[in-house]
């Protein structure tokens, strides 16, 4: 069984009817959107809103009802994925690209369950690259500020082309190594001129489902 199907298939057990829910992005989530529309066609009556215009369409594929995001004051419970989790619940979020819209709608639950198998769960955050999000406009200069930060950023491509954000932004992934105060750097790469966002995830997190290979899971409380 696939580890990070089991922690997915997990959370989803957390909805209950009458919620609206965070539908997160990536290989993770996607098991996790799996399990929601089959419990739709059973009957579990929620509403959504998706972190990517991936999981829009799976969402719509599948049948769940989604709102837009005018239309939503509180959501109740957001299901998501992470590259890197550490010990005090901050994670490295973004490897989808997804990150902003991950962070908007994470800042708007009231609960974050975040769905990872074994190799996401580190002791320092940092050994997957920091995704940032920056402008188009000026993005060589914002780079060679991140750079200045101590790491090396690396502007993201796909198929050979520069990857493109939903919201129509870059993407930097910044080769740190190990990040050892990953609140004061969320701070100040957010304090450069042309960064949108960064993927930390500064104690966002209410909860971590880690699956294992052999088909376990094991949940992860705040301190
Ligand atoms: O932050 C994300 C997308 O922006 C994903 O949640 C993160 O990259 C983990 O992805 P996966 O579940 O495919 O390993």
């Amino acid at each position: 069984m696939e580890a990070k199907k089991v922690a997915a298939e997990k959370a989803a057990d957390f909805i209950q009817d009458g919620m609206i829910v965070g539908l997160g992005t990536g290989s993770t989530a996607y098991w996790a959107i799996q399990r929601i529309g089959a419990r739709v066609r059973e009957g579990l009556k929620i509403k959504a809103i998706a972190t990517s215009q991936a999981s829009e369409e799976l969402a719509r594929e599948l049948g769940i009802q989604q709102l837009p995001f005018a239309e939503i004051e509180t959501i109740d419970l957001t299901i998501d994925g992470a590259d890197e989790a550490d010990p005090a619940f901050h994670l490295i979020k973004g490897g989808g690209g997804a990150l902003l819209r991950e962070k908007i709608v994470a800042a708007a639950s009231k609960k974050l369950i975040i769905v990872v198998d074994e190799s996401k769960v580190v002791d320092k955050l940092g050994r997957f690259p920091l995704p940032v999000e920056v402008v188009p406009f000026g993005h060589e200069m914002t780079l060679r500020k991140l750079e200045q930060l101590g790491c090396k950023p690396v502007l993201r491509t796909a198929e050979g082309k520069t990857f493109v954000t939903d919201n129509g932004n870059y993407i930097a992934d910044c080769h740190f190594g190990r990040i050892d105060d990953p609140e004061q750097l969320h701070t100040v790469i957010n304090l450069i001129p042309g960064t949108v966002d960064n993927g930390l995830f500064i104690q966002m997190a209410d909860h971590i489902i880690v699956g294992y290979h052999d088909g376990s899971v094991r949940e992860l409380e705040k301190a």
